[in-house]
């Protein structure tokens, strides 16, 4: 029935005492405190409390609180509202204080003060209750008319609003789903009413008596509206006349002076916009462009199309930074510790990145290459752009080229097209207001439309030409960064004008580090918990990056962060009940537990148990072992812009004419790849007795050769010394070892070329907890950049011949019958 009488607040309330307002039930106000008293209910009860509970205050008006703390505290008003505290906001100016958005939710009365400081909490007595109203209905008929009455009046006062605004509307319907016996509180807080007026309304705990305090008040404001729309239509021309001005006033050549503060907007407005113009210290060509402009648009009737466009033109020709930059403060020892603090290990690329910036500072025209970071997703490449922002002093912008490949996206559209808007560039100079900031520019590969590319050719950046603007503005101070996920999809043209940076995938130990030096503390921050509050042991982010994430970078691993933050914020919120999981040998003791709050020094820390409980069952299991029970499985290493995974190559022979099927969206490369294997081994078959008998082994045999996770396109040579493994294996009917993997181009003659992406392949062997790692022996060297930790854990086979891969790949080898001869590779 009542939208306050269902509540229920506790039996002691701190007090908030105010002189600046009061607050009746049912209604929201915001309100400001800055005394002794009330600064310390907000900071220790408000801002610590945890509990829905800790959030309702009681609300005392007519109380001045005293300034200082040792001040004695006056005698308080009697009644006052319990209220709930929706949203707290502190600022330190002009001097300390926050404000407080509370809303009302009943009356009561202080029965007996407990306490006076830090601030005063006391007993009281709810008194708005449920009871009251339904009995007040039965017994009393003066009430129920009463209530009617002023219902009525409600509705009369609405219907002289305009019902156009949805406020109103909304109040209309307000007062039919309401309660009766909650409008004289709602109404009174809505209408034109003193404090003292609210207070009597207020002090009316008698619902009878609240209705007759309440009902002249409304009936004032009725009133009062009748008589402002009796004036109004004593001058019903006044509008018109206003009309009349403004339309006169288009006309060009003919000014108006009106006296009153109505004067001629437009041309005050072209005035001030000229004056911006000359202020904005553009370069010649561009002022000239511009005064043009103007001079159009003063000529031009407001009602035409173009005053608006020309208009807007202006307007970001004065807000573009043509020659406002912020001033570098380069430090490079600064630099390097700043570089350190946001990022943990990819030292190549700090290192790289430090030389640069070095030389930046040595020569400050600098016009070197424009640094382009290649690598999967979530490796920090444009949170090094911001760092290198940060080091240099400078703004900091990211253009996002997702999906856009559009030169009109980056240059802008021309301004004869409706809606046309500046390119991406110009746009983001104008959010940052200087002409000289680090812009990144993410997945460069879809740049490949762009016919002309002077954005990134240092040589021509100074005349960029946006097509919105149509005039050079120069960015030569732009320090660009490009990005990318994969160099396969920027043009040869664009590659040769930057410089590359690799930044590979980080192994599972760097993940961790990285997880407990930025991630954690940054996710505890944003979700507003603190390391006392929340605790992920190493092992659990071990279990994270294990179990539920499978990536080169670690956007998932802070994503999965960001979930536990998220689930233990929830049961902060809700008064921090003991966080234990429910296992078996745990539940009996559960209903002891749960009515019993932890501490709230305890933190929760997150077990295994704990971990299932919010991100559900793991969603990768190590399947490795289990597939390659079978002859006819090997693993393989892949890349992709994703980063390095293994992948899994199945054989399967059937009767048939000697057929080799493939499948699993396999590229031409790859396909060739499989053909050469399987004539390699046909050629080989009897040097390593796969012959089952006849010359040939695929006589009266179909192969079937598939690449499981057939939804995703694969190519390129890398995989033919697995599926040559592979189909050894299906042949001979041996089992590959099941803790191996390999990656390696292979040649008609049997040798292992070398292949690309060895370091991303061997941190996915890794990851896959792989022993073995079979690679061409001319990609010794880039072992040189995997940790050494990862070295140390696997076993690495060098393979120049597919003898040696043979030979590695199986346990106890790959006997030949005769002995094989050694091919020494010249390419
Ligand atoms: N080495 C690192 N140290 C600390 N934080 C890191 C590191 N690497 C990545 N991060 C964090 O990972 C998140 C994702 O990084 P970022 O957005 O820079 O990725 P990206 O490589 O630009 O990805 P994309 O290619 O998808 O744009 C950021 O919150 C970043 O701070």
């Amino acid at each position: 029935m009542s939208s306050n009488s269902g509540i229920q607040i506790p039996s002691r309330l701190p007090l908030l005492c105010t002189h600046d307002g009061v607050l009746l039930p049912g209604s929201t106000m915001r309100i400001s405190v800055d005394t002794a008293r009330n600064m310390q209910l907000v900071k220790s009860r408000l801002l610590k409390g945890t509990s829905l509970q800790s959030t309702i205050i009681g609300f005392i008006p007519n109380t001045r609180d005293p300034e200082h703390d040792s001040d004695e505290l006056p005698s308080l008003h009697s009644i006052g509202t319990a209220g709930l505290v929706v949203q707290v906001v502190g600022s330190n100016w002009p001097k300390p204080h926050y404000t407080l958005l509370i809303t009302g939710l009943c009356r009561f009365r202080v029965t007996q003060l407990l306490r006076e400081k830090p601030f005063p909490v006391a007993k009281v007595e709810q008194l708005d209750k449920l009871e009251q109203y339904t009995e007040g209905d039965q017994a009393d008929g003066e009430l129920e008319e009463l209530s009617q009455r002023f219902y009525q009046a409600a509705v009369q006062l609405v219907g002289m609003l305009d019902m156009s605004v949805p406020v109103v509307a909304k109040l209309r319907r307000l007062l039919d789903s309401l309660p009766k016996e909650t409008l004289p509180d709602v109404l009174a807080s809505m209408i034109r009413t003193s404090n003292k007026e609210k207070l009597q309304v207020l002090d009316a705990v008698d619902l009878e008596e609240r209705f007759k305090k309440a009902l002249p008040l409304l009936t004032r404001q009725i009133e009062g509206l009748k008589l402002l729309q009796k004036t109004r239509k004593l001058r019903p021309d006044d509008d018109k006349r206003v009309l009349a001005i403004r339309k006169g006033g288009v006309f060009p050549g003919r000014q108006f002076s009106l006296d009153e503060d109505g004067e001629d907007e437009d041309g005050d407005d072209t005035a001030m916009l000229e004056k911006k113009v000359k202020a904005a210290a553009m370069p010649e060509a561009a002022l000239r462009v511009c005064l043009k402009e103007l001079k159009r648009l003063k000529k031009m009737p407001q009602s035409m199309p173009e005053y608006a466009l020309t208009r807007n033109y202006l307007e970001m020709m004065v807000e573009l930074p043509w020659s406002k930059s912020s001033t570098d403060c380069l430090d490079i020892r600064a630099a390097r510790v700043l570089l350190d603090n946001d990022h943990y290990a990819m030292e190549k690329l700090k290192r790289r990145v430090l030389e640069y910036l070095a030389v930046r500072q040595l020569k400050s025209t600098l016009k070197g290459p424009i640094l382009c970071f290649v690598g999967p997703p979530g490796v920090g490449k444009t949170s090094v752009g911001r760092s290198i922002a940060r080091t240099l002093g400078r703004e900091f912008h990211r253009i996002a080229l997702g999906g856009v490949c559009d030169q009109s996206d980056i240059r802008g559209h021309r301004r004869t097209y409706v809606g046309s808007m500046p390119g991406r560039i110009i746009n983001g100079l104008k959010t940052v207001g200087v002409n000289n900031p680090v812009m990144t520019k993410t997945n460069m590969g879809c740049i490949v439309v762009l016919p002309r590319l002077t954005v990134l050719d240092p040589e021509q950046n100074h005349s960029f030409t946006d097509h919105y603007l149509n005039v050079p503005f120069d960015l030569s101070q732009v320090l660009f960064i490009a990005t990318a996920n994969t160099m396969a999809t920027i043009p040869p043209a664009l590659l040769d004008r930057m410089e590359v940076l690799q930044v590979p995938g980080y192994t599972q130990e760097e993940k961790v580090e990285i997880a407990h030096r930025h991630l954690i503390p940054h996710q505890l921050e944003q979700h507003g918990l603190t390391p006392q509050q929340l605790q992920i042991p190493q092992d659990t982010t071990k279990d994270i990056i294990s179990k539920y994430t499978r990536e080169a970078g670690v956007r998932s691993l802070e994503r999965k962060i960001g979930a536990i933050c998220r689930a233990v914020a929830v049961k902060f919120a809700e008064g921090h009940k003991v966080f234990r999981a429910e296992s078996p040998t745990e539940q009996h003791n559960k209903e002891e537990d749960s009515g019993i709050a932890a501490p709230p020094e305890m933190p929760i820390v997150i077990d295994p148990i704990a971990l299932k409980d919010i991100l559900g069952p793991p969603v990768f299991e190590m399947e490795v072992s289990e597939r390659l029970t079978l002859p006819g499985v090997a693993i393989g290493l892949a890349w992709t812009p994703m980063g390095g995974e293994i992948m899994f190559v199945e054989a399967s022979r059937m009767e048939g004419e000697g057929q080799l099927t493939l499948t699993g969206q396999l590229g031409d490369v790859m396909k060739e790849s499989a053909h050469l294997a399987i004539s390699w081994l046909r050629s080989n078959a009897k040097t390593y007795l796969l012959t089952n008998g006849s010359a040939d082994p695929l006589e009266g045999t179909d192969i079937h050769l598939h690449f499981p996770a057939g939804a995703v396109t694969k190519d390129g040579p890398s995989a033919g010394v697995t599926i040559v493994t592979c189909l050894a294996s299906l042949l001979s009917g041996r089992l590959v070892r099941s803790d191996v993997a390999m990656t390696g181009e292979i040649t008609l003659r049997g040798l292992v070329l070398p292949v690309g992406g060895i370091k991303d392949k061997v941190l996915a062997a890794h990851r896959a907890n792989l022993k073995r790692v079979i690679i061409p022996k001319r990609n010794e060297k880039d072992l040189e950049e995997i940790p050494p930790r990862v070295r140390a854990d696997l076993d690495f086979v060098f393979a120049s011949t597919l003898d040696e891969v043979l030979n590695a790949a199986f346990d106890g080898g790959f006997p030949a019958a005769v002995s094989h001869p050694q091919v020494v590779s010249k390419l």
